[in-house]
C-alpha cells in the first residue's frame, strides 16, 4: 500500500469576485496517518484548500487525488463531500437539544446496536468525553462541544479529519490539552489530520508536516523543524518564529556582512555572552515572557531582539555582549 494517502497537483481556485483571493497552483502530498497543518494568516487560502481538498469547492484547475482516485468537485455528485473524510468547522454542526450520546452515535445508523454502543463509547473514551455522555450540548462548554465534534466526526471509521481552526473557541489552557489529544488520537487510531490554523504554534506542536500559504501561494511545506531552520522566504522566519529582519545596510551597521538583500535570524540565535567576536548592544527595553525575557536591543541605530534566559539578569539601559552565531541570508 503506498504511503502517499492524498495528491494534490496543481490545485487553483480563484473566486469570482472582486479582489477576490482563492489558491494558485497548489502542489504537495501527504501521508497516510500524518498530522498536517496549513499555517497562514487570515485571507491566505488555508479553507480554500481544506475545503477543496474535501470536495467542497469547484475548483477552477488542477486536482486532487485520494488513494490514487480523483475527488470529485461538488457538481459531479449528489451530497458534495469525500466519504472517507469528515470536517469539522468551527460551528461544529451538532443537535444542541440532544445528548452527547446521541450525537455522536447518530453517524453509525446503519450500524447494529451492539457495535453501535461500543463505538460510540469507545471514541468517547479516546476524546475524554465519557462522563458527559448524558449531557446535552446545550449544557457543554466550547471545548466540550469542540470534542463532542471531532468524536462525531471520526466515530464512523472516517480516514481523514479535517479540522478548520479547532482551537479557536477554546481558552489558552484548553487549547494545549486538545492539541496533544489530536496527536495522541492520529497516533492511537492511525486517522490521517488536516487542520487549518492561524497560529503557527499549532503547526510546530502538532504536526508532521506544515504546510506554509501566503496570498494564496504556497511557500513550503516539510517537518516543522526543518521548514524552521531552513526557511525558503522570510515570511515563513517571520510567522513561525517572530524572527528579526534587517535590511543589508542595517545588517552591517551590527556587524553582520551579506551579499543578499537581507539578514534573518531567531532571536534565540542571538546570544548574550562576551567573546571576542560579541558586540556591544544598549538595552531598550525588557519584554517578560515568563520563563525568560525578550530583550529589544540597539547598536549604531539598528534595533534587533534578543533571549535572555537567566531571566532580569540586564535592565533596561544596560549594555549588553551579544554574539549572533547564525544568520539566514535572502
Ligand atoms: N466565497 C467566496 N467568494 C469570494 N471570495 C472569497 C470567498 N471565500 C473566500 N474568499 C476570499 O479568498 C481568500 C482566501 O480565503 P480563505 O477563507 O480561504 O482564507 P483563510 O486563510 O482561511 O482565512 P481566515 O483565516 O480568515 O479564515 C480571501 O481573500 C477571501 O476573502
Amino acid at each position: 500500500m503506498s504511503n502517499t494517502l492524498i495528491s494534490v497537483k496543481n490545485l487553483t481556485k480563484q473566486y469570482q469576485a472582486e479582489q477576490a483571493g482563492g489558491i494558485k497552483n497548489i502542489s504537495f502530498d501527504i501521508k497516510r496517518g500524518d498530522v498536517v497543518a496549513i499555517i497562514g494568516e487570515s485571507g491566505s487560502g488555508k479553507s480554500t484548500l481544506l475545503k477543496s481538498i474535501y470536495g467542497l469547492l469547484k475548483t477552477d484547475s488542477g486536482e486532487i487525488f485520494f488513494e490514487n482516485q480523483r475527488v470529485k468537485g461538488p457538481d459531479e455528485q449528489l451530497i458534495p463531500g469525500h466519504k472517507q473524510m469528515k470536517m469539522v468547522t468551527q460551528d461544529f454542526s451538532l443537535n444542541i437539544y440532544a445528548k452527547v450520546y446521541d450525537n455522536i452515535a447518530s453517524q453509525l445508523s446503519n450500524t447494529d446496536l451492539k457495535t453501535k454502543a461500543e463505538k460510540t463509547l469507545q471514541m468517547m473514551e479516546h476524546l475524554r468525553i465519557l462522563p458527559l455522555q448524558n449531557k446535552k450540548i446545550i449544557e457543554l462548554s466550547g471545548g466540550e462541544q469542540q470534542r463532542v465534534a471531532i468524536a462525531k466526526a471520526m466515530v464512523a471509521d472516517t480516514q481523514v479529519l479535517l479540522l478548520d481552526e479547532p482551537f479557536s473557541q477554546v481558552d489558552a489552557l484548553l487549547k494545549n490539552q486538545l492539541r496533544a489529544d489530536i496527536k495522541r488520537i492520529a497516533s492511537e487510531t492511525g486517522v490521517t489530520v488536516i487542520l487549518v490554523s492561524h497560529d503557527p504554534a499549532d503547526g510546530l506542536f502538532l504536526a508532521d508536516q506544515l504546510l506554509i500559504l501566503k496570498n494564496g501561494e504556497l511557500l513550503q511545506t516539510g517537518k516543522p523543524a526543518e521548514i524552521y531552520q531552513h526557511p525558503k522566504h522570510i515570511y515563513t522566519a517571520q510567522i513561525l518564529g517572530n524572527a528579526v529582519v534587517l535590511s543589508k545596510t542595517d545588517a552591517e551597521k551590527i556587524g553582520l556582512k551579506t551579499q543578499k538583500e537581507s539578514v534573518v535570524f531567531y532571536p534565540e540565535w542571538a546570544e548574550i555572552n562576551s567573546n571576542w567576536s560579541s558586540r556591544r548592544f544598549e538595552v531598550k527595553d525588557v519584554y517578560y515572557k515568563g520563563f525568560y525575557d525578550e530583550l529589544l536591543l540597539e547598536r549604531n541605530g539598528v534595533n534587533i531582539r534578543a533571549l535572555q534566559l537567566n531571566r532580569g539578569e540586564h535592565k533596561k539601559n544596560d549594555h549588553v555582549q551579544l554574539n549572533i552565531s547564525h544568520f539566514l541570508e535572502f
